[in-house]
């Protein structure tokens, strides 16, 4: 994720995230391999996460106990039933083992049941103090890309987590206490080799997990890359077609694609191999025991019974561990995916919250020292976009921003609006700290008019009565004659059919949006960013009076012409274009 601010995105921030700040941070969400089993803010926070864990381990004790009882109704069945050459022993415990079978089935379903649900409640949980963090006001810097991907499929990750691996790691603790007691009220000193080889494979585990996690981490790098580049040439193509530049990449996608594949086959073979030595630990501690009650059944220090019973239960013990391992890749996305929930939900906002009441009316807005930087991975060696920027935006005027493209002036507004935060530097209302108004009032206060301005799927009615949401038609309809805007308000906006409105028809019906909650929502405050891009001549001229014919403090990014010599003032950012300079 990068840290740039998405201008659609950051453009419907204050229109339609109404009076929302945005929680975020540059938290990548990518598979781990350094994720712990179970984050205790986690268990802190989702009491479903308790009563599964509650939950599992009673059905863990019990499926190991089920599993008990089939090796106790098989050994003893055969065994007497060997040594009394009769069927009747067999016969006697056949509904004890049937018993024992269908109590091991419901009680596997019953823990699916309940790992389910407890995945479903977590994620639906997380989901909502998500929406609750992002919505909160605090922290200025957006970070959409991450939000939207938790709370789309992001958090689904957690299902692997919760329905195999949490139950897993429950049952590898209950599964071989259960069992270990078992066999040693049997046969103590195959007890004893299962407790002396059964720490091998934790111990293994560790090893190859050290040994591989920095060639794993290594290809997670080196694949993440190669898919960029490869989505990167896939979504470059129609650029590089019409400028018959396609056929050359081909050979470079082939080449990318060869390089996955290589990359792709190498981490497969670390986990086959991995799983292999995991396999072939738990097999030779179970022939280990084998061979050992063999020779002791041969020389009758044991009866046929209790080896029967021990051979069937201690690859049992060993299974849960081995299964740890193989879901450690469910945990592993999971984990991640809760972690950075939890990191966005718990970060602290860095802004502080006032609740100074908003001035009516036209205000007067003013920057002094405004210093600002984007972050970035070394934020040191980036150069700041604005450097100890002054400026007066005067009440009931109009006042138009300009400067080369690039020189920060969308960075200003935002900054004026309250959407970022100054490195350093004051922005004050009527002489009150930008800190210290409640800032969702204020949103509610202020018009705004982006540079891609944002719609949500609805009419055109709907995009436009969220500038006011309690206009009635005939208001909703005068905003859009005023602002030109020749469309049918009933028209309905989905993402396609607003890729099928011209720029300069969006900021139309954006510029409609505004009106309406200067006239009907109480805003004193115009804030606008290239609102004539795309108008023509006159389309603009008429634009610019009926911005003026408003009465309250406008402030406007525009490069053109017309604009900036029907402004009261300028504030210029870098080298500006002034009528002057235009003239000259
Ligand atoms: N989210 C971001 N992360 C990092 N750098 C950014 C981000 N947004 C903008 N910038 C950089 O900050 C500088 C100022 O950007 P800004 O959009 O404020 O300029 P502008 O004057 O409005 O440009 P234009 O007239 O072309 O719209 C640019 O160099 C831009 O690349």
């Amino acid at each position: 994720m990068t840290g740039r601010k998405n201008p659609e995105l950051v453009d419907k921030g204050p229109e339609l995230v109404e009076g929302s700040e945005h929680a975020g941070g540059d938290q990548e969400h990518s598979p781990s391999t350094s994720s712990g089993p179970l984050d205790p803010r986690l268990l802190r926070r989702a009491a479903a996460v308790r009563r599964l864990l509650v939950g599992q381990t009673v059905i863990g004790t019990l499926s190991a106990l089920s599993v008990v009882a089939i090796a106790y109704c098989i050994g003893s069945g055969v065994g007497t039933a060997f040594t009394t050459h009769t069927v009747q022993p067999l016969l006697s415990v056949t509904p004890w083992l049937a018993g024992a079978f269908l109590a091991r089935g419901l009680l596997s379903w019953l823990a699916d049941l309940v790992a389910v649900r407890a995945a479903i409640a977590v994620k639906s949980q997380l989901r909502r103090e998500i929406t609750q963090a992002y919505l909160r006001p605090g922290d200025p810097q957006p970070d959409h890309g991450t939000v939207t991907s938790l709370i789309s499929t992001g958090l689904d990750d957690l299902d692997g987590y919760f329905a195999r691996y949490l139950p897993q790691l429950v049952l590898a603790v209950a599964a071989p206490l259960v069992i270990g007691i078992a066999v040693a009220v049997q046969d103590l000193i195959s007890a004893v080799i299962i407790a002396l080889t059964l720490p091998l494979i934790p111990i293994f585990m560790i090893l190859v997990g050290w040994s591989t996690q920095k060639l794993t981490g290594r290809r997670w790098r080196v694949q993440a890359r190669l898919a960029h580049h490869f989505a990167d040439l896939v979504a470059g193509l129609p650029t590089l077609r019409a400028f018959g530049r396609a056929r050359a990449q081909a050979e470079g996608l082939r080449r990318s694609g060869e390089a996955h594949r290589v990359e792709t086959m190498a981490t497969l073979r670390i986990a086959l191999l991995s799983a292999l030595v995991l396999e072939l630990a738990a097999t030779l501690s179970v022939a280990v025991v084998a061979v050992v009650i063999g020779i002791r059944v041969i020389a009758g220090d044991v009866s046929l019974s209790t080896s029967l019973f021990v051979l069937i239960l201690a690859p049992e013990a060993y299974l849960p561990l081995r299964k740890v391992g193989v879901h450690y890749h469910d945990a592993a996305a999971g984990a991640a995916a809760a972690r950075t929930a939890l990191d966005l939900i718990d970060r602290v906002p860095v802004a502080r919250v006032g609740t100074a009441a908003v001035p009516t009316g036209p205000v007067e807005l003013a920057a002094s020292g405004l210093t600002f930087r984007y972050p970035a991975a070394d934020r040191e060696t980036v150069r700041p976009v604005l450097s100890g920027v002054d400026a007066v935006v005067r009440a009931g005027d109009l006042t138009c921003l300009v400067g080369p493209s690039g020189s920060g002036k969308t960075t200003l507004l935002m900054l004026m609006m309250g959407w970022l935060r100054p490195d350093s530097g004051r922005v004050r209302i009527n002489d009150v700290d930008l800190d210290d108004l409640d800032l969702e009032e204020l949103r509610r206060r202020i018009a705004w008019v982006g540079q891609q301005p944002g719609m949500i799927p609805g009419t055109i009615a709907a995009n436009v009565q969220l500038g006011a949401p309690d206009a009635d038609a005939e208001q909703v309809a005068a905003a859009l004659r005023s602002a030109d805007v020749d469309l049918d308000p009933g028209r309905q906006l989905d993402a396609a059919e607003v890729g099928r409105l011209s720029g300069g028809e969006l900021r139309r019906v954006a510029l409609a949006r505004a009106l309406l909650r200067v006239r009907h929502g109480g805003a004193g405050l115009m804030i606008l960013d290239e609102p004539t891009a795309g108008l023509d001549a006159a389309t603009e001229l008429r634009t610019i009076e009926l911005i003026r014919s408003l009465g309250v403090t406008a402030l406007v990014v525009s490069h053109r012409p017309a604009v900036i010599a029907a402004a009261d003032h300028l504030i210029e950012l870098g080298t500006a274009v002034t009528p002057e300079r235009v003239a000259a």
